[in-house]
């Protein structure tokens, strides 16, 4: 691996490593936090991080000030990009579709298929990346932001083993039935509606529950709320689950204003977990 910068940071560090990338065919930047440096003998947990629509990996490093807390409390955080990148890679005009915009699923279409196995890389290259080379412990979370909140929520839903606790804000959580998610749906797996079930939170919550404890804030003046995350489809299929916190904030729109007031409230909900 090869770190690209380190800035010390509330005692720790804060990094950007590349890595090349074998369920990406390309190399790969992530950021991470690492509340007692990187050659620390004291392993740590990991809270994983999914960006959202046009970010890279520095949009919540720079942006969700959650370094703080998670140098007090002793978390790493993990964030990763969006998508594939590289001159080699396939993208999109738009800024929906293509680099920047991965939706972590794996694309079984052309041209997106060689690349766009977003799903792998965070569920499990990266994780393996990070324990192989980084100090950290066995136990991790992960959280996201719109796409990526949509990210977090399907994979913990599909890999509960690996994640003590998911939270997210203001997540995609239906995305067979809005239209940033039918069209990257479509266009990275196809017209099958069944592959597009398996990257769909609501629709994996029907078929196979959520055993892991839940946190989702949602700002009400969110300009993507009603055509676009369809939080209360979440709700009415977690209705009955005690430890599912769907919670509506007054006034909160969808930016990283809205995530850095409530960033350390998801910190401390995931350290109950990771650190019991
Ligand atoms: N209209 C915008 C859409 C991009 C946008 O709002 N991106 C959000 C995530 S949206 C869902 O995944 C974001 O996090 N942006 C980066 C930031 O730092 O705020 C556009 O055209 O860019």
């Amino acid at each position: 691996m090869k770190v690209i910068s380190n800035q010390r940071m509330f005692g720790g560090e804060q990094l950007r490593i590349e890595h090349p990338s074998e369920s990406l065919q390309c190399v790969m930047r992530f950021s991470v936090f690492m509340p007692h440096g990187l050659s620390s003998q004291n392993p740590v947990p990991v809270l994983y991080w999914l960006s959202g629509l046009t970010c890279s990996d520095e949009n919540f490093s720079t942006k969700a000030g959650a370094q703080r807390v998670a140098a007090e409390l002793g978390i790493a955080l993990v964030i990763a990009d969006t998508s594939p990148r590289g001159a080699a890679v396939p993208d999109d005009d738009s800024y929906d579709m293509g680099q920047g915009a991965g939706f972590y699923v794996n694309a079984t279409q052309a041209p997106w298929k060689a690349h766009y196995r977003m799903y792998d890389y965070i569920a499990h290259e990266l994780p393996q990346f990070v324990a192989t080379h980084l100090p950290v412990n066995a136990n991790k979370a992960i959280s996201g932001h719109s796409m990526g909140g949509h990210g977090a929520l399907t994979i913990a839903i599909k890999n509960p083993a690996q994640y003590t606790s998911v939270s997210a804000f203001a997540p995609i959580v239906n995305p067979m039935a809005c239209l940033w998610g039918q069209k990257a749906l479509a266009r990275y797996l196809g017209d099958d509606r069944s592959e597009w079930a398996q990257y769909d939170s609501v629709e994996l919550i029907k078929e196979h529950g959520l055993s892991l404890p839940l946190l989702v804030d949602q700002g009400t003046a969110d300009e993507f709320l009603a055509e676009q995350l369809l939080t209360e489809n979440l709700a009415t299929v977690l209705s009955e689950k005690t430890d599912a916190d769907i919670r509506f904030q007054s006034g909160y729109d969808h930016s990283y204003y809205f995530i850095a007031t409530f960033i350390e409230e998801h910190i401390r909900f995931h350290a109950k977990y990771l650190l019991a």
